[in-house]
């Protein structure tokens, strides 16, 4: 499985399909009748290791289980940037709520549903159905067809709930640089987002942006499909080994920038480290895991955790927050590999008390003790361990680190680290091992665990970096790579041995690691980081100009680089005037909208353009910087604003360039032409037959105005009818607007029949919240206040968006 596979992600970690975010590709385990129940499944091996590590008392340890081994109940978070949040919130408190209390008082069961308490502003919600309840039960058949429609719809994202934690710890602000290692299939990502996005007015972005990572190319398109709800211009998504994600470049003030000038490295403000884990945390979820659990999947991940958390670091801008997590209770995946990163980062990174931030939200302080597993056998130092099994017990996972050179050779180190030889250790020598607990205030990292709040089970640490990271020798760091290709060796041996005997697999971890790990942990090159650094690897190295960032990159890592990603589209400026200034004119777009620079496309060829990625100005310096050496390996990047349009029309269309969906939004404030604002009854009108003829508009001035556009991509909106010029439409965030197509004689709604329902049926509700509220409006009236509802609803107009069907 190792490169060269015809652009196929080079490491398919079948494992991680089947833990965490995507248990939707559960296989049907093949050696049990499909009468057993999952959550029947004993495991010994799972109760012996968990009684020993004491994640819970030993009084507590039967409840722990028991709700472990139950369904995990439906949650799912309402997506802020969504058009109609505060509608759906508003359904769910007053409509839904008592509805489904109502059925389970008769079962004499609490809160059917109800919001999470630690979420802000009541956007998370918990229900008491697990997915198999809400599929099967009659009663609840409408609530069920709500969850799909609006997720379908991309209003409502089914989210576990603690997974909903890590991006709440993050503290993001607008203008923050986020980087997302181990994003797919997005949800966090996806939280992430709309947080930058918060504060934004309509036809504006944030300053700030997300780079979503993630190894998996598969997986990365489900999360470009999932964000894709966001209409975000500020995401790049990227398909790189978190452990060796690129150095790249940034200057914030590019535009003014000579091309003398310098560049600095791009060091996020922001990361997010949820990495790949056994996630036995998702047992409530995934009950196959009763079966396939193994101390060796932990053991095997270890190792890859924190390397991947000390890339975050090396990229972590100084003073800035990481968020180590992981959906596993195991504490070798978690206090295990925060002590180690905290050790090698020698008091540089700092793990943040945070007990004050989220009060409501029930969680445990991280172990400050646990035991190192391996083959059925418990370990109580790496003095303990053989020599075949160096390889896959590392010293890391023991309370106080070391390193086995450090017992072979018994030198003795000061307390940098520094052998009586001079040669650096590969860490601190490992004190006595006497010790009981570990020195690093572990007791700030974050357990949240299934009974506390009926949820699944989540490891979170928020660490900041405080000062540049220690310099590492080379040597020492390629010993540390080395280590895990070690590890990785011995993996691959154990599942070998363990194919004839299957009680201990280890199977997973040998998928997990790739071909790729093995061949590239040896080339220090080109890496800015001081995990895999060059040379003595100053964490602050100099500025490069644009022109030396082509140099820095060996000639055969370049060629390395792009035959590795043969098969990904290039990322190219669109820099076609005649077609810019085309669209321009046919949708009258503002001048103050950008478009210079901030369109990309993915065809070299750009003759042959079909689609045009709009991106944030962050986002641009960014690619500008980077294209330079290809350092990214992008899979998806801005947002599609417009697109090609073939039509019965043909030539007598003036702009083959139609506005997109997610586009609109973004826009909408900024074009001038081909726009008409219709009455609610000519709007629902539309909604409601999807092609209506100029002549059967309810306002024949509508119609006639319809019928004067030209022909090709236009835009309704929802407003007082009879109006064409921008400047009358008043458009705001309270707009609601969809995108039609202006043919001989009709017009034509753009949007899926999905949301042309679902949006007319929010429409209506919407009348039906101000009729209730004894107003006996007449309809035309009625879409002068659409927007004023809302308001009235929470008093804060920045809800309010701009609606684009
Ligand atoms: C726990 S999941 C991430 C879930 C995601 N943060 C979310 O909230 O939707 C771990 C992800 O890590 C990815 N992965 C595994 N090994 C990786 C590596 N070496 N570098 C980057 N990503 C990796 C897997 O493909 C998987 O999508």
């Amino acid at each position: 499985m190792g490169r060269g596979k015809g652009g196929k992600s080079r490491t398919q970690r079948k494992h991680f399909q089947q833990n965490r975010e995507n248990v939707w590709k559960q296989p049907r385990p093949e050696s049990l009748p499909s009468t057993t129940n999952l959550f029947d499944i004993q495991n010994p091996d799972f109760d012996q290791y968990y009684k020993e590590q004491n994640i819970v008392s030993l009084q507590e340890w039967d409840s722990f289980v028991q709700v472990l081994r139950t369904p995990l109940p439906a949650a799912f978070r309402i997506n802020s940037s969504s058009r109609f949040h505060a509608d759906i919130r508003s359904q769910l408190e007053n409509d839904f709520a008592p509805a489904l209390q109502a059925i389970v008082v008769e079962r004499d069961e609490e809160n059917a549903i109800r919001p999470l308490p630690w979420y802000p502003e009541n956007l998370a919600w918990h229900s008491n159905f697990s997915r198999m309840q809400l599929r099967k039960n009659q009663a609840l058949r409408r609530f069920h067809e709500f969850l799909k429609v609006e997720n379908e719809i991309g209003n409502i994202t089914r989210q576990e709930a603690v997974s909903m934690v890590p991006p709440l710890f993050l503290d993001v602000h607008s203008n923050h640089i986020v980087l997302d290692m181990c994003a797919a299939p997005g949800s966090k990502t996806f939280q992430l987002l709309e947080i930058l996005h918060q504060s934004t007015t309509a036809g504006s972005l944030p300053d700030g942006m997300v780079v979503a990572n993630d190894l998996d190319v598969q997986r990365c398109n489900l999360l470009i499909h999932q964000i894709k709800r966001t209409c975000t211009a500020n995401l790049i998504v990227t398909n790189h080994e978190a452990q060796h994600f690129p150095g790249c470049c940034l200057n914030r003030h590019y535009d003014k920038m000579g091309p003398d000038q310098q560049a600095s490295e791009l060091l996020f403000d922001r990361v997010l480290c949820d990495v790949p884990c056994s996630g036995d945390g998702t047992l409530r979820k995934a009950p196959d895991l009763w079966r396939r659990w193994n101390t060796g999947t932990g053991n095997g991940l270890h190792n890859l955790q924190i390397l991947v958390a000390m890339q975050g670091l090396s990229l972590l801008k100084v003073g800035g927050r990481m968020v180590y997590s992981t959906c596993s209770m195991n504490p070798i995946e978690n206090e295990a590999v925060v002590a180690e990163v905290l050790r090698r980062c020698g008091g540089s990174v700092e793990l943040v008390d945070v007990s004050s931030e989220l009060p409501q939200l029930i969680r445990r302080p991280g172990l400050k003790r646990w035991k190192v597993c391996d083959k059925g056998k418990s370990l109580v130092s790496c003095k303990e361990v053989p020599k075949d099994r160096r390889s896959v017990v590392l010293p890391s996972m023991f309370l106080n680190g070391g390193s086995y050179r450090d017992i072979d050779c018994n030198r003795i180190c000061d307390v940098n680290g520094d052998s009586e030889d001079g040669v650096q250790a590969v860490y601190p020598l490992m004190h006595e091992f006497t010790e009981e607990v570990s020195d690093f205030p572990l007791e700030r990292c974050m357990r949240l665990l299934p009974h506390d709040q009926n949820s699944g089970a989540f490891f979170i640490a928020v660490l900041q970096k405080v000062s540049p990271l220690p310099a590492i020798e080379v040597k020492t760091r390629k010993e540390v790579d080395n280590q895990h290709v070690e590890s990785v060796n011995q993996c691959n041996e154990d599942a070998q041995e363990l194919q004839n005997n299957p009680s201990e697999s280890t199977h997973e971890v040998r998928e997990q690691i790739s071909e790729d790990d093995k061949n590239e942990t040896n080339n220090a090159d080109f890496k800015l980081s001081p995990l895999i650094g060059e040379g003595d690897s100053k964490e602050a190295e100099a500025p490069r100009n644009v022109e030396n960032i082509a140099k820095i990159i060996p000639s055969k890592r370049k060629l390395r680089i792009q035959s590795k990603w043969r098969g990904v589209d290039p990322v190219v400026f669109f820099k076609d005037e005649v077609i810019i200034k085309n669209i321009k004119a046919f949708y009258g777009i503002h001048d103050q909208f950008p478009l210079d620079g901030h369109l990309v496309t993915r065809n070299s060829d750009t003759s042959h353009v079909k689609r045009i990625y709009y991106v944030s100005k962050a986002v641009k310096n960014v690619l500008e910087l980077n294209s330079v050496g290809q350092q990214l390996k992008i899979t998806s990047v801005g947002l599609k604003i417009f697109e090609r349009q073939t039509s019965r029309e043909g030539r007598s269309v003036q702009c083959a360039f139609r506005i997109t969906s997610e586009g609109l939004p973004l826009i909408l404030p900024h074009i001038t032409k081909q726009i008409l604002s219709a009455s609610l009854i000519d709007f629902k009108h539309l909604l409601q037959y999807r092609n209506v003829k100029f002549a059967d508009f309810i306002d024949a001035k509508f119609g006639e105005m319809a019928a004067n556009l030209m022909p090709g991509c236009c835009v309704v909106v929802l407003g007082e009818g009879n109006r064409d010029e921008a400047e009358a439409l008043k458009l705001d965030e309270s707009s609601i607007a969809i995108g039609c197509w202006k043919g001989g004689a009709s017009l034509t709604v753009m949007v899926t029949s999905m949301e042309c329902e679902e949006l007319l049926e929010r429409l209506l509700m919407r009348s039906d919240r101000v009729t209730e509220k004894g107003s006996s409006m007449h309809e035309d009236e009625l879409s002068n206040n659409v927007g004023n509802v809302e308001q009235e609803s929470d008093g804060n107009s920045k809800d309010v968006e701009t609606i684009w069907c």
